[in-house]
């Protein structure tokens, strides 16, 4: 535990996480994790790689060999071990790929302190699914924030049409809940409400609104 101040948003795919929390960490002028592209990078890496998703052992060796390094500017910039990977991490075959590997807690141990060594002066911005229950459960600001799953799956599928992704609604629609269930029901670490977390539900909000509603948390 430290005295520098965490913001917690977790909350499941599709909600505005990484939307809101890259707006607030700007606004605030704190450092921002994007968890999920530490899983979504180790998922490029083991289908480079030609791994098994089942073979934890090897999963494990290439998630502790792996050097990421992360730009935030406008967009996210991603290097896994010096190339630039950003293009591959926003697809569903990613995605659905990193909720496969995330559900083994050898492979989530590998990766706890790489998301830990972000919390630094002055402040931290983190999202995922286990931010504020198990990564930074000392957060002095937690959010859970949510939204239907056809409100998720049509952002998800306007978001993946306008980067020139080819996408299907009804198969995004089934994924995400896929991914919902799969998230939520494992074993380790699953996507739960944190302890104390200030509850959004986005459906029917603007992303402006949500992003108030935020920093007049912290402020
Ligand atoms: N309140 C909102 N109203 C409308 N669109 C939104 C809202 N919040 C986010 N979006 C849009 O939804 C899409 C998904 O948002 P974002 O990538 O931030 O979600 P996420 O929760 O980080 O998802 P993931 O966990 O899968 O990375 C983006 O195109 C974003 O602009
Ligand atoms: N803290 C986290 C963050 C992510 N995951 C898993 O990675 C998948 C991709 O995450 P996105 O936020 O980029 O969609 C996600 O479905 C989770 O399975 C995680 O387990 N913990």
């Amino acid at each position: 535990m430290n005295d520098i101040p965490v913001l917690t948003i977790d909350g499941p795919s599709g909600a505005g996480k990484g939307t809101v929390s890259r707006a607030v960490s700007k606004i605030l002028g704190w450092h921002y994790l994007d968890s999920g592209s530490i899983y979504r990078s180790l998922a490029v890496a083991v289908l480079d790689a030609g791994l098994d998703l089942n073979d934890v052992a090897k999963i494990c060796a290439v998630a502790e060999a792996m050097s990421l390094e992360f730009e935030c500017g406008d967009e996210l910039v991603v290097r896994l071990n010096g190339g630039d990977i950003s293009g591959r991490l926003a697809t569903e075959t990613t995605g659905n790929a990193a909720s496969i590997i995330a559900a083994y807690p050898e492979v989530r141990a590998v990766l706890l302190q790489k998301q830990k060594d972000f919390q630094r002066l002055p402040g931290l911005v983190a999202d995922g699914r286990d931010m504020g229950s198990v990564v930074f459960p000392e957060a002095k600001y937690k959010v859970y924030l949510t939204a239907s799953a056809e409100e998720r799956a049509l952002r998800r599928y306007k978001q993946l049409i306008e980067k020139g992704i080819d996408a299907n609604l009804p198969q995004i629609t089934r994924e995400i809940e896929e991914r919902d269930r799969r998230d939520s029901q494992r074993a380790s670490a699953p996507l739960t409400v944190p302890e104390g977390a200030h509850y959004i539900d986005s459906s029917s909000l603007s992303i402006q609104q949500v992003i108030d509603q935020v920093v007049n948390l912290v402020e």
